[in-house]
């Protein structure tokens, strides 16, 4: 309770009267009972006879009572003198207990006093010590009325030296609210209506925030108002924020005049300059707000500071750049080596299908070489006509071969299968000379060979079933995905190829009759 009121010694020597109260109005209680007891108004010490109308009335018994016991309590000691032992020993009680309470009330005076003496040093500087300095200095007399002036006016005017040191213990938000509340009003300055708060080119000095009321930024024919500040706005900051650039320097860059009666709060530079270096934020805040005006009255200079953002600006963009690079080089990398696995593949493929063009290229020219030997051994016409009938079959299936392999190998087996076309071709045409040659020795008209040549060809041209190369297991293991392929091309194709067989059967057939006939 002591801690919580403002009044820490009126609230101790309150408390010790009402102790001290009780303690007389207990004392009081039991000197009426032994009054009673012995008998009243039987000697000079008890309480006098209670049938006497002046102290019969019960509150004329209590004061007598009180007063008797207070008259002990405070060693006065003007009581009558006791008769009977139990007067005595009440007595030698009392003032035992007496003794104690005096020296409580002493004892509690005291601190008072001395708290209160402490406060006065806290709070001021002691006076004392300085005075027992000048005088041991031997310092003038008229010095030391002026200093005894100075202490005076400190106390007068409640001037706290030590201040920081007592708020110190608090916490920043409680000292920064006690020290709005305490110098707020040595801020505030009034201006009246048309009053000048400052002037163009003069040296700021300090900024100004408005508590209440009007004011313009008139131009310096003081008519014109560039704008209008009202309630919670600042102004004045400009001139002592020392911006960059500022053309203007430390000088007031417009006229502010009070439009009503306006009510402002200044804030000296140095104190700004203080507050401005623990909080930055609101400097930088302060300070793109004052660029801002310059910029608009076009009296901000270009500065170096500009150049400087763009240059950080251009070096970011140089990183970011670099590191775009770094990821798009990675991504070229993994390509390249996708490119370089796809090409290995691509070259097996190639030497697979070269291989398997090899061996059907093989397969007819030992089966014609069979026949020139047969034909040179002199076997007759009847069968030159059922091998013509064979070869040109055999051509048939080259054809047909190299179709479906261009079908095989789609797009990225262009090359390749034009490769393999290349050499079924080289081949017919080496077989059709062959064959001219044989006619030639008189055994087939050669425009007729050629003719049929050509009716084999554009069969072959257009056939796409028969595919002796189809079932080789190498060509499975080397590349998988183009079976694939191959295949959903041989089930979309199956129905035309069945068709196509057909017609091809038909075709054969009328050749083989006109070959009979011929
Ligand atoms: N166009 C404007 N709008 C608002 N305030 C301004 C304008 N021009 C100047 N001021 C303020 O008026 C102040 C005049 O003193 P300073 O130059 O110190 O700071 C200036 C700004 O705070």
């Amino acid at each position: 309770m002591e801690t919580r009121t403002s009044y820490p010694n009126t609230f101790r020597i309150t408390k010790l009267m009402i102790y001290i109260f009780v303690l007389i109005h207990w004392n009081a209680c039991l000197y009426f009972a032994l009054s009673s007891y012995i008998g009243f108004g039987s000697d000079r010490w008890v309480y006098p006879n209670i049938t006497k109308p002046e102290f019969a009335s019960m509150r004329r018994q209590y004061f007598y009572c009180f007063w008797f016991s207070a008259q002990i309590f405070t060693t006065v000691g003007d009581t009558p003198l006791p008769k009977r032992e139990e007067e005595y020993l009440f007595m030698i009680a009392d003032l035992l207990i007496a003794v104690l309470v005096f020296a409580s009330i002493v004892g509690n005076v005291g601190n008072v006093i001395t708290s209160l003496r402490d406060r006065d040093n806290v709070f001021f500087p002691n006076h004392e010590l300085v005075k027992a300095y000048l005088r041991s200095h031997h310092i003038s007399k008229e010095l030391r009325q002026r200093i005894d002036n100075w202490y005076q006016h400190l106390h007068i005017n409640k001037k706290i030296m030590r201040e920081k040191e007592i708020l110190e213990q608090l916490p920043l938000h409680l000292r920064t609210e006690i020290a709005v509340s305490v110098h707020l009003p040595t801020l505030s300055k009034v201006f009246s209506p048309g009053e000048y708060v400052c002037r163009k080119g003069d040296v700021g000095h300090e900024m100004y925030i408005i508590r209440e009321g009007k004011l313009a930024v008139v131009a310096d024919d003081g008519v014109t108002e560039y704008a209008v500040l009202t309630d919670s706005n600042f102004f004045g900051e400009i001139s002592i924020l020392n911006i960059k650039g500022n053309k203007s320097g430390n000088r007031r860059t417009a006229n502010i005049r009070s439009i009503g009666y306006s009510d402002l709060f200044s804030l000296s530079k140095e104190d700004l300059t203080d507050v401005l270096s623990e909080f930055p934020a609101a400097k930088r805040h302060l300070e793109e707000k004052g660029r801002q005006i310059l910029t608009k009255m076009g009296m901000l200079e270009d500065t170096g500071e500009e150049k400087e953002g763009d240059e950080d600006n251009v070096e970011k963009k140089i990183n970011t750049l670099e590191s775009n690079l770094e990821i798009l080089q990675t991504k070229l990398a993994r390509l390249m080596m996708e490119l370089e696995s796809s090409n290995r593949k691509m070259q097996a493929r190639v030497e697979q299908l070269e291989l398997e063009v090899a061996a059907l290229e093989n397969q007819p020219l030992e089966n014609e070489e069979e026949r020139i030997k047969r034909e040179l051994r002199g076997e007759g016409e009847g069968e030159e006509v059922g091998w013509e009938r064979e070869e040109a079959e055999g051509e048939e299936e080259e054809g047909l071969d190299a179709k479906v392999k261009k079908e095989e190998q789609g797009e990225d087996g262009n090359e390749l299968t034009k490769d393999g076309d290349g050499e079924s071709t080289k081949s017919t045409e080496g077989d059709v000379e062959k064959m001219v040659e044989v006619d030639k020795s008189g055994l087939k008209d050669p425009d007729d060979q050629e003719k049929k040549e050509k009716d084999d060809s554009e069969k072959n041209k257009d056939k796409g079933d028969d595919r002796p190369g189809k079932g080789d297991g190498a060509e499975i293991e080397l590349e998988e995905e183009k079976e694939e392929k191959s295949c959903e091309i041989d089930s979309e194709e199956g129905g035309e190829m069945a068709e196509e067989d057909s017609e091809n059967k038909d075709m054969k057939q009328k050749d083989e009759g006109q070959t009979k006939k011929e």
